[in-house]
């Protein structure tokens, strides 16, 4: 793997914008998602391989995990294969994750992860975020009681070296600091991308 390689890893709660960012990548720098496994039922317009890879408890336990999770009642979980083979195609990479899964990713690729850590000023909002993106009610009210929701309002010690926080209460004011942000990345990248060529 070579230095000048970066996952950006976008992390924060339920609702706060990672899918938002994490398409805007694609879309304005043609950074390429990772794709995760989920046990959680598609919601309505998701579909497998685009959204998630969704699996049903028995296909998701054959699965080689980098990392897995439960959250609010679901297994999520990431894999090496998935990661090392768009590696090849591209330089850069983004995945979504909660805080835990976030925190294993800086842990075992310090030198490759930067992390987005997206939050909102005013949570309260969330959820009518989370009900007019189409969510069913109930899966909302579950969501935005469980420990993992509230554990992912506030950035982990652990990911404070590696973050940059996006506020996105404004979508407008978000995209300008993913924009900054993705200057100042392209010029760490052009420096590790010469220092990869003279170690050649
Ligand atoms: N650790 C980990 N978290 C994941 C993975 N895939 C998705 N997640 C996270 O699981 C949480 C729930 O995802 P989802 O059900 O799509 O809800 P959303 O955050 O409201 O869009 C979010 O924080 C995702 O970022 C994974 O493979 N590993
Ligand atoms: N700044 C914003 N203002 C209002 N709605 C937003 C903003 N950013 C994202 N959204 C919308 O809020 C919902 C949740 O965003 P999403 O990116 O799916 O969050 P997450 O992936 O973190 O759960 C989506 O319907 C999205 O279009």
């Amino acid at each position: 793997m070579k230095a000048a390689h970066k996952l950006i890893v976008i992390t924060g709660a339920t609702g706060t914008g990672k899918t938002t960012v994490s398409g805007y990548l694609r879309d304005n720098y043609r950074i390429h998602r990772v794709m995760t496994h989920t046990t959680r039922p598609a919601r309505t317009g998701e579909k497998n391989g685009v959204d998630y890879y969704f699996e049903t408890p028995a296909s998701f336990a054959t699965k080689h995990f980098i990392e897995k999770v439960t959250y609010a009642g679901y297994e999520y979980g990431s894999s090496h294969e998935s990661l090392e083979k768009n590696w090849t195609k591209h330089p850069f990479l983004s995945i979504v994750l909660d805080t835990k899964g976030a925190i294993t990713y800086v842990r075992e690729l310090p030198k490759e992860v930067v992390v987005l850590f997206l939050t909102i000023d005013n949570p309260t909002v969330l959820k009518d975020r989370l009900l007019s993106r189409g969510d069913d009610p109930a899966m909302v009210a579950a969501r935005l009681k469980s420990p993992e929701y509230k554990r992912d309002l506030t950035l982990p010690n652990e990911l404070k070296p590696f973050a940059t926080v996006i506020k996105n209460d404004s979508w407008d004011e978000a995209r300008e600091q993913v924009d900054q942000f993705m200057k100042t990345l392209a010029l760490k990248s052009c420096v590790l991308a010469r220092i990869d060529l003279e170690q050649k």
